[in-house]
C-alpha cells in the first residue's frame, strides 16, 4: 500500500544555514502522527515543504505516491494545510471565508454548499456562520482554520501547532475535533509539547536541529522514556533510609519536608508498593504521580544523545 506522505532525503537551506538535513519519514493513511520539536527545530519548514508551500533545497516529497515537485497541483489536491499563523481574512463572515477557500480549492460550483456545511459542522462552528471572523474567540478562529484545511475533503491533513495560544479548554475542545478529523483521514500534527503528541498521537517523529532524532510508535516511545521517578506528598515521612527498603527504590531526594521525589529501578507496580507501605506505615500519603518532568528530562536527553 503507497503511504500518503513519503520524504525522501529532505533538506533545506535559508541563505546560508541549513534548516533541516536528510529527513527521510513515511507516513499512513489514517491516524495521528505527532511531529515533536523544540522552537526552532525545524517543524514549520518541514510542514511548509511536505505542503508545497515552500520549495526544498533538496530530496522529495511525495503526496500519495505524487511528486510535489513534478505535479505540485495534483499532490496538493490530497492536503489540508493549517499553517502556524492561520490564513484568516478578519473582514469575512465565516461562511464568505469558507466559500473562498472551497473555490481556491477549486470545488465544483454544486458540490460547494454541502461541502462548506459539513466542514462547518466538523469543527462545531455552524452558529456561527454568519459571523464576521474578527469577532470569534482565538478557539473558534482556530476552528475556522482547522475548516478551511478540511473543506475540500482531503486525505490528509497538516496541522502546525494547532493549540499554540489557546487557553486549557480551548486547547482540550481542538484536541478532540483533532481526534475526530483522524478518523478518516491521515493527520499530521506538530508541537513543542512532549504530553500534547502523548495524549493525541499513534506515532511521534523527533526533530531536533533539522533532523529527525526519534520515529516510532507513541507506545515503543513510552517504553524508551519510561518514568523511573515519582513525587508523592507524605503528612507524616519517615527517614530516607526507611523509603530506601522498599524493593527497587535507588534514591530519595527530599523536596521539601513532605514533598518527596523517589527514584526507581525496573519496578513497573511502584506506586502500589508506596500506596501500601504508606497505609501500613502511617505515613498518611496525600498525593502520587509519576513524575512528569523526569520524564520531560528524559526527552531532552534523548535528543542530545541523538544529535
Ligand atoms: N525564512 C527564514 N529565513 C531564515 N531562517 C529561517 C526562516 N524560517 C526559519 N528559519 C530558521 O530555520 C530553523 C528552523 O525553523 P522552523 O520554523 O522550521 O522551526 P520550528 O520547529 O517550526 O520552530 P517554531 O516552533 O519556533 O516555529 C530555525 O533556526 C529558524 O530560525
Amino acid at each position: 500500500m503507497t503511504s500518503i506522505v513519503k520524504l525522501e532525503h529532505l533538506s533545506h537551506k535559508y541563505s546560508s544555514s541549513w534548516a533541516i538535513r536528510d529527513i527521510n519519514i513515511e507516513i499512513s493513511k489514517t491516524g495521528i502522527v505527532g511531529l515533536l520539536g523544540s522552537n526552532g527545530a525545524g517543524k514549520s519548514t518541514t510542514m511548509n515543504i511536505l505542503c508545497g508551500a515552500l520549495n526544498q533545497t533538496e530530496g522529495n516529497v511525495y503526496i500519495n505516491g505524487i511528486n510535489m515537485r513534478e505535479q505540485p497541483q495534483l499532490a496538493k489536491r490530497e492536503i489540508g494545510f493549517l499553517p502556524q499563523n492561520p490564513p484568516l481574512y478578519m473582514d469575512l463572515t465565516v461562511d464568505e471565508y469558507l466559500g473562498y477557500c472551497a473555490g481556491l480549492r477549486q470545488l465544483p460550483k454544486d458540490k460547494m454548499k454541502p461541502a462548506i456545511k459539513e466542514a462547518k459542522e466538523r469543527c462545531g462552528i455552524d452558529h456561527f456562520s454568519s459571523r464576521l471572523i474578527r469577532n470569534l474567540s482565538g478557539g473558534y478562529r482556530q476552528r475556522v482554520g482547522i475548516a478551511q484545511a478540511i473543506v475540500h475533503r482531503p486525505q490528509l491533513v497538516v496541522l502546525d501547532e494547532p493549540t499554540n495560544g489557546l487557553d486549557p479548554n480551548q486547547i482540550t475542545e481542538v484536541r478532540s475535533l483533532i481526534k475526530e478529523i483522524a478518523q478518516e483521514r491521515a493527520v499530521i500534527f506538530s508541537s513543542h509539547i512532549l504530553s500534547e503528541i502523548q495524549l493525541l498521537c499513534k506515532e511521534i517523529k523527533m526533530i531536533e536541529n533539522g533532523r529527525i532524532v526519534f520515529s516510532d510508535t507513541m507506545d515503543a516511545f513510552n517504553n524508551y522514556v519510561e518514568p523511573h521517578s515519582v513525587l508523592m506528598h507524605l503528612e507524616n515521612p519517615p527517614a530516607a533510609a526507611e523509603l530506601l527498603k522498599i524493593d527497587g527504590i535507588i534514591k530519595v531526594d527530599f523536596l521539601t519536608e513532605r514533598q518527596i521525589r523517589l527514584y526507581f529501578n525496573g519496578s513497573q507496580d511502584i506506586t502500589e508498593k508506596l500506596i501500601s507501605a504508606s497505609v501500613q506505615n502511617g505515613w498518611r500519603m496525600r498525593e502520587i504521580n509519576l513524575d512528569k518532568t523526569a520524564l520531560d528530562e528524559i526527552f531532552k536527553q534523548l535528543s542530545s544523545q541523538s544529535a
